[in-house]
């Protein structure tokens, strides 16, 4: 009776994670530039790594965040103590016209290591095919458990985003990496590595048709233009939109990963367009600061950014579904923000504001300019995330 009882509770898990609890499992550190180490056990791949140390407010979603190409080189420290109870899922969907092939954010996980509180071994999702650990490991993306990830983040909160190594094994216990060793991933034109190469299309049959400058989408703003039934054209970062404009009902930027500063040409590109052309033009994160620096407004480095799914933004301007005055709870994902300045470059106001830190959370065109033009720091197609701005 009692087994029978348990087999099927039993059952329900689907697998173990290889690593992190096994009594081999190897030793692994995190080394931050600024001289702290923080000591405990690896799972995934046996790689060392450097990048980026951030931290993440996101209690589930592990999975989109990791393959979200905005977190290319960075290495992602999860606030939430217990991480990868529900697994991962087989990450393919049939590619055709309508879909971009993937079930999460893209093919890959992007960020260069992850740090977690305690990994779950055991994971239990109806979608699950594997853990976190087998994943990571399949990806070559190096992970730690095992450490005390509030202290981690409560330094990174006070000294900002910090350049990071992922020790493992051997390298553990080798002497830390001097200065001068750390990579900088700021310094280079991340978006440049994940933007598509050539131009595709998804929904050619769509009602509206959408160029997409690709600064590194997620799946998922790509899957909510054509569940809009846009026709949506995706081109690379610094294809001049200029040459084509005038095929395209609208055009959207999307997110990517980096310094901003990187995608001067897309900006300048974007000048000309705003000037000479009168559709719609949208932005998320790194489209939103891209149009932001078109308009003439500078971005700036954040001490530590916003990531998470529990960022509250405070509406400045109504327009369509959004009312003045009402606070969006919204997912976020960005270090780069732009400069909140008085007056704002004539034709724009800001449109949206972070309740906890009044940086700019969204711009748009004044309605007297008489073209649509709006870019969100925010994700409002979430995955994962609240849904609080998603207009269906
Ligand atoms: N998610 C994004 O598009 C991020 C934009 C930019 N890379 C930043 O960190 O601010």
């Amino acid at each position: 009776m009692f087994t029978r009882r348990i087999t099927p509770l039993f059952r329900m898990t689907r697998g173990f994670a290889t690593h992190a609890g096994h009594p081999t499992a190897l030793p692994a550190a995190l080394h931050l530039k600024t001289g702290q180490s923080f000591f405990g056990r690896s799972f995934g791949a046996p790689t060392s790594t450097f990048g980026e140390t951030v931290f993440s407010t996101s209690i589930t979603s592990y999975t989109e965040s990791m393959t979200d190409p905005s977190y290319r080189g960075q290495i992602l420290v999860f606030t939430t103590p217990m991480i990868g109870n529900y697994g991962v899922p087989f990450n393919k969907a049939p590619f055709d016209s309508q879909d971009v092939g993937v079930v999460l954010e893209s093919q890959n996980i992007q960020c260069a290591g992850v740090i977690v509180g305690d990994v779950a071994e055991k994971f239990s999702h109806y979608t699950a095919v594997e853990s976190l650990a087998s994943w990571c490991q399949r990806h070559n993306v190096p992970g730690v458990t095992g450490v005390d990830t509030r202290a981690i983040t409560r330094l990174l909160r006070d000294q900002g985003t910090t350049l990071g190594r992922v020790a493992i094994g051997p390298d553990a216990s080798s002497p830390v990496p001097e200065a001068h060793e750390y990579w900088d991933p700021s310094k280079e034109n991340l978006v440049d590595q994940v933007s598509t190469k050539v131009p595709y299309e998804l929904n050619p049959t769509g009602s509206v048709k959408i160029a997409v400058l690709d600064f590194g989408a997620k799946a998922n703003i790509l899957r909510s233009l054509v569940q809009r039934d846009a026709a949506v054209t995706v081109l690379p970062w610094n294809f001049d939109f200029n040459t084509v404009r005038d095929q395209y009902d609208g055009l959207f930027l999307t997110n990517g990963p980096g310094d901003p500063s990187h995608c001067m040409e897309a900006a300048l590109n974007l000048r000309r367009t705003l000037t000479e052309w009168d559709r719609p033009v949208f932005g998320i994160c790194m489209g939103h600061q891209i149009i932001g620096m078109a308009a003439g407004l500078d971005a700036y480095r954040m001490t530590f950014g916003n990531r998470g799914h529990n960022q509250p933004v405070l509406a400045l301007a109504s327009s369509g579904s959004i009312r003045a005055g009402r606070v969006y709870v919204t997912s976020q994902n960005h270090q780069y923000a732009l400069k909140l300045q008085d007056p704002f470059p004539q034709g724009w106001e800001p449109f949206f504001i972070n309740c906890n830190d009044s940086s700019v959370e969204g711009i748009k065109s004044t309605t007297e300019s008489g073209r649509k033009v709006w870019g969100v720091q925010f994700h409002p197609e979430s995955a994962g995330g609240p849904l609080d701005t998603i207009e269906v």
